[in-house]
């Protein structure tokens, strides 16, 4: 039996990311090749001629699963009934901009957004924010839809992992689908730490560790956490507008996980709302190793953290703390 559509809001549609999202989701890339789709694209008015071409767009390319396009700027129509909202609206980094500088004007957005997820979404909407800055504007959007359980909203570090299991694959000459385990700790931002002391490679001879493999330590723990790091400022300077392919690309992964589950034996990044795992500080949105079952996050435990992983963590936790106490203050 056909399986009934799934609502998914696409905020910022008419944007780089939106507009390389919405055929990924109408193709079945974010929830699978049966699932139909309906999307709810919601932009500002300015914007609105230009959505209203995506959903023209749309149309034309006669997409099997899509069952329905709402184009729309009014926040209540787009959240309305939605199970999956991908938060990709708000204003850019510019080149030379700090994600600091695009803070005030995207927590005031994600505030009045987040009440009109919690009052118009469907019981148990998903919640993915990709806009920047991402970790903070994910907690601004939990704090004022209180509603909306805690595990349902996080953001996106996954275009962050996959990025470094591309490094890790260019370095090795091997395939990124034999690379598995990377993880990325803390802010989607440059403080963000890269990590794959933990990461194994799928060899002829068995799962091998990446250290081994690439051995040159001075690597791992220097250029390849700066190329990660900046890799977003690298394709801003590149093309003059975001990494809106890789983004979208890795947002479908984030969501395909969470809902269908991750494959055994592997983790992905995901920010989640800390609950004190590896010393993070509670009350945070940090990107962590998780695993996925039943569309339900689990942090993976366990893992040994050295003595340069944990000031690391402590790094990028901090920051985040700051902007915390710095979104906060924009609001007031
Ligand atoms: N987390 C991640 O891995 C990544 C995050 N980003 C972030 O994603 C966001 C979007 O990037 P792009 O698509 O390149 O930007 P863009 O400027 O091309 O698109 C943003 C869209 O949001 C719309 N918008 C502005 N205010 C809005 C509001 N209140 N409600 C709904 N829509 C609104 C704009 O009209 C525009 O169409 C940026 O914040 C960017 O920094 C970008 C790449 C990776
Ligand atoms: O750095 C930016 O503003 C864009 C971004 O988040 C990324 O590409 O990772």
């Amino acid at each position: 039996m056909a399986k009934d559509p799934v609502r998914v809001l696409v905020t910022g549609a008419a944007g780089q990311i939106g507009y390389a999202l919405v055929p990924l989701i109408a193709r079945g890339a974010m929830l699978g090749p049966d699932q139909p789709v309906i999307l709810h694209m919601l932009d500002i008015v300015p914007a609105a001629e230009s959505l209203n071409g995506v959903k023209m767009e749309l149309v034309d390319a006669a997409f099997p699963l899509l069952k329905g396009v709402l184009a729309t700027t009014d926040v209540v129509e787009a959240c309305t009934g939605v199970n999956i909202a991908v938060m990709v609206g708000g204003f850019p980094r510019k080149e030379g901009m700090e994600r600091k500088d695009v803070m005030s004007k995207n927590v005031s957005i994600y505030k009045s957004q987040a009440s009109a997820l919690e009052k118009h979404a469907a019981t148990n909407c998903k919640v993915l924010v990709v806009a920047n800055p991402a970790n903070t504007n994910a907690l601004i959007l939990k704090e004022f839809a209180p509603s909306i359980p805690e595990k349902n909203i996080t953001c996106l570090t996954r275009l962050d992992h996959n990025r470094a299991l591309g490094q890790i694959s260019e370095r090795l000459n091997i395939h990124v689908s034999n690379l598995r385990n990377a993880i990325i700790w803390g802010n989607h931002s440059s403080t963000q730490y890269p990590d794959v002391s933990h990461a194994t490679v799928t060899t002829q001879d068995g799962e091998k560790p990446v250290h081994e493999l690439v051995a040159d330590e001075g690597w791992l723990r220097g250029d390849f956490i700066t190329t990660v790091q900046q890799r977003g400022a690298a394709i801003i300077k590149a093309r003059k507008f975001s990494s809106a392919l890789s983004a979208a690309s890795s947002a479908c992964d984030h969501i395909r996980d969470w809902v269908l589950g991750t494959p055994q034996g592997t983790w992905v990044s995901m920010g989640v709302y800390s609950d004190g795992s590896y010393d993070v500080p509670a009350g945070l949105i940090y990107s962590f190793p998780v695993t996925c079952v039943n569309g339900e996050w689990c942090i993976v435990q366990g893992l040994q953290i050295d003595e340069f992983s944990r000031k690391k963590l402590d790094a990028t936790a901090e920051e985040l703390t700051e902007e915390k106490a710095l979104a906060y203050s924009c609001l007031a």
